[in-house]
């Protein structure tokens, strides 16, 4: 029973003002993960760390950049982002370790991904708690490319066949034009007005990009805010529930 959660960038951090970690939301989350014993894999957004300076450099999950230095700059911020996340964990001996993107994947000329899930399926055998992140990876003839933590999260999710994956947002789901939760997404035309983007820097589409990355998993997720984490956890229904495999 393998499950895939991730940790939004604009739970776990202040998207406003740059690279803040929210500490009381990022513990809350990591006290909610402590009751996990099933096998668990972690996967953080960007937040105020990786949009920022992916948003100075002019790179996006489509745009690319062959300048070293400002992937660097990403990549950097988003590896001391993942050290916050981890320390909080280990601070609930929650086995945690680092699985950066940069290092494994990488996107071909099309744009098509691969992530390779073996040493995360081993280190889930070993009892190890994965934690990844949206990064900047390798994309064939673009340089370095926007990977979104959605994207490792619908990968990983699937290479491992895993059982539940659930997106825990700062919205208590995907929200119609009168802020009422929708409970049920099938298809990217029937919400696709109600979509936008995030309100702070964000070069990865913020909900409407989420919404379509979920749809093209093939298995249900479902997006939910910090409140329902736990719920989510002990197995309740929470949110909006996604699935475009039907
Ligand atoms: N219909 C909608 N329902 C809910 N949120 C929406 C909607 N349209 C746009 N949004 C925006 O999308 C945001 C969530 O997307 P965002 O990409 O910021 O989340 P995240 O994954 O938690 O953060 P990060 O991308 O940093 O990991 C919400 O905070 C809201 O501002
Ligand atoms: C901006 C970077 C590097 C990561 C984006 O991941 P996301 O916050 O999950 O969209």
């Amino acid at each position: 029973m393998v499950t895939v959660l991730k940790l939004g960038g604009s739970v776990i951090t202040d998207k406003n003002t740059p690279e803040t970690v929210d500490t009381r939301a990022l513990a809350a989350a990591a006290d909610a993960l402590m009751s996990v014993s099933e096998p668990l894999v972690i996967v953080h957004g960007g937040g105020s760390f990786g949009h920022v300076h992916a948003a100075e450099h002019g790179i996006s999950t489509t745009v690319g950049t062959t300048n070293w230095d400002g992937i660097y700059a990403v990549h950097a911020a988003m590896k001391r982002l993942n050290t916050a996340v981890l320390d909080v964990l280990h601070d609930r001996s929650i086995p945690a370790v680092p699985v950066h993107p940069l290092s494994v994947a990488e996107r071909d000329r099309d744009g098509t991904l691969s992530l390779p899930v073996s040493s995360i399926d081993r280190l889930l055998k070993e009892g190890a708690v994965p934690v990844l992140h949206g990064d900047v990876i390798a994309h064939e003839e673009h340089g370095a490319t926007v990977l979104s933590g959605d994207e490792v999260v619908t990968h990983v999710a699937t290479g491992l066949s895993a059982d539940r994956i659930g997106i825990c947002s700062t919205v208590p789901g995907v929200l119609d034009d009168e802020d009422n939760v929708i409970e049920q997404i099938y298809s990217y035309d029937d919400v696709e007005a109600y979509l936008g983007g995030s309100e702070s820097t964000d070069v990865s589409g913020g909900m409407a990009g989420k919404v379509k990355t979920l749809l093209s998993l093939g298995a249900p997720a479902t997006i939910f805010g910090p409140e329902q984490l736990q719920p989510f956890l002990d197995g309740e229904a929470v949110g909006t529930y996604i699935d475009g495999s039907q």
